[in-house]
């Protein structure tokens, strides 16, 4: 049997404009419709040869085996052994996982009811400590929709990094007797996230706060540490072990979400997330969002050598997407070795960049229209306006998001090369209806399952992330000064001399 990958590395290679030429129904084909989002693929090299192609490399994967399996709660994060059910968070999924994600939230639900009702005193504003999932997703998210909210309850600061100095804008303007700390960490024991949480500590008791630990709540899968560390059960909101991380915005670690936009907004962004499931689960793949996303994707790294894909938000809402979108597919998809840990043997995600339009157009476009690498852009766009100013501003985002994807696939020939534009710039183009939870939460959703969709095909396996422990290791062993970090090279012990 052939290949699958070789009849997509080989495909002919029509310009886009040439492939618009060639099928009147192209649009219809490469666009699609699904809970407020509106997807176009059409500016992508994708037509019924590389379709068929790609349909072939599926069946081989068994894509859809893969999708079943994961969405059954079956162990398909084979190297740690576990599945991975995120989708149950949001009613999809093995029954027992859903029943369980059902009585967390409800815990979680009354707790926040009971902050608002003032069970831990007079709760302003809320701290909220994580790092990489336990923080990418609820930082996104209220960034997304606060302004949308009609509640605006608490005011939320999202602190991950060490970097004291992150910790400490919202310490100068918070007032510990006010302030709720909600340690969110999947493992309890992340470096950071505990350090923050001891300074945190430390300054509720410099202020005189009577009962510091009972302004408190732990959002993790070890129940058992956070109680060790002090948190009284009744405020530990678990997850499963089996909610990644980075798919962990729609268990506990999406607290913040839920208090400072209401109960409401966090039920409506699950079920625009569920809305998205099923179509997912449901739909055939050449009207499937999530996979033909993931084809594209495969196509432009496989076959054309893309090295990156870059992500642009045309609304200033969104503008956390791609810091989210970094970790969702660089995490999950980054690895040089298949599930049964064989070699990869070919590239695995590319390298997610991005920003917002249209400050990006002034500042990286350069490199997307006239520079030598392929970049496969994405735009992400939403037809009302998130602003309450003159209408021309949101015109003119849009006007300015439509003409780049033009832009780079037209091209403009010009005698002067300097002035030329070569064109046949792929991209894509998810414009939403509005923003609200339902939508974004079909818009992560989407992420996630295009990021399961593109691992399933490669054969890798998105639900690890053993790459980010040798730095850990090290790190460790140079604040104990032991002997790993005493055999370190001559480069990394003259750093420590000069700075540690
Ligand atoms: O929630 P935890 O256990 O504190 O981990 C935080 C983050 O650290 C990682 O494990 C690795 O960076 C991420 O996958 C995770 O989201």
């Amino acid at each position: 049997m052939t290949d699958p990958w070789t009849a997509i590395e080989t495909a002919k290679q029509p310009r886009l404009t040439e492939l618009f030429e060639a099928d009147p129904d192209r649009l219809s084909k490469f666009s699609l419709e699904e809970g407020g989002l509106y997807f176009d693929f059409a500016k992508t090299h994708l037509d019924d040869g590389l379709l068929e192609a790609f349909e072939k490399l599926a069946e081989a994967q068994d894509l859809a085996g893969k999708r079943e399996a994961l969405f059954a709660g079956e162990a398909v994060n084979i190297s740690e052994g576990r599945a991975a059910e995120h989708m149950a968070q949001r009613g999809q999924g093995a029954p027992d996982s859903v029943a369980l994600a059902t009585s967390f939230q409800a815990r979680m639900r009354a707790l926040i009811e009971a902050i608002g009702a003032g069970a831990l005193g007079d709760i302003r504003h809320i701290l909220h400590l994580g790092i990489g999932g336990s923080a990418l997703g609820p930082d996104f998210v209220i960034d997304a929709l606060a302004r949308e909210s009609e509640e605006g309850l608490y005011n939320v600061a999202i602190v991950s990094n060490v970097d004291g100095a992150a910790l400490e804008g919202p310490l100068s303007f918070f007032e510990p007797e006010h302030t709720l700390l909600a340690i969110a960490s999947k493992s309890f024991t992340t470096s950071e996230t505990m350090l923050n949480a001891e300074s945190t500590l430390q300054w509720m008791r410099e202020a005189d706060v009577a009962d510091p630990f009972g302004q408190m709540v732990a959002l993790t899968a070890a129940p058992d540490r956070a109680i060790a560390f002090g948190i009284d059960e009744t405020r530990v909101l678990p997850f499963p072990e089996t909610v990644g991380g980075r798919y962990s915005l729609w268990s506990s670690i999406g607290f913040p979400i839920a208090a400072a936009l209401g109960w409401g907004a966090f039920e409506r962004l699950l079920e625009g997330a569920a809305a998205m499931d099923r179509h997912f689960r449901l739909a055939d793949w050449r009207q499937n969002a999530p996979v033909l996303a993931a084809f594209a994707d495969l196509y432009y790294t496989q076959a054309r050598g893309a090295e990156t894909r870059a992500v642009f938000a045309y609304d200033e809402r969104l503008r956390l997407l791609p810091d989210y979108l970094q970790q969702l597919e660089m995490e999950s998809n980054g690895k040089a070795v298949t599930a049964d840990g064989k070699p990869l043997g070919r590239p695995s995600a590319p390298i997610t960049w991005g920003g917002v339009g249209t400050d990006a157009q002034h500042a990286v476009f350069q490199l997307l229209h006239q520079g030598t690498h392929l970049v496969p852009a994405e735009f992400i766009a939403v037809a009302e306006a998130g602003d309450k100013l003159d209408d021309a501003h949101h015109e003119q985002l849009l006007v300015n998001c439509f003409a780049q994807g033009a832009a780079l696939m037209a091209g403009r020939d010009n005698d002067d090369p300097a002035r030329a534009f070569p064109g046949d710039r792929p991209s894509t183009t998810i414009l939403m209806e509005q923003l609200d939870p339902a939508s974004l939460g079909a818009l992560i959703a989407f992420y996630e399952h295009r990021t399961f969709v593109n691992a399933a095909l490669l054969g890798i396996n998105p639900f690890d992330q053993f790459g980010v422990e040798l730095g850990k290791d090290i790190a460790r062993a140079i604040a104990a000064d032991d002997e790993e970090a005493l055999a370190l090279d001559p480069s990394t012990l003259a750093l420590i001399e000069r700075a540690l």
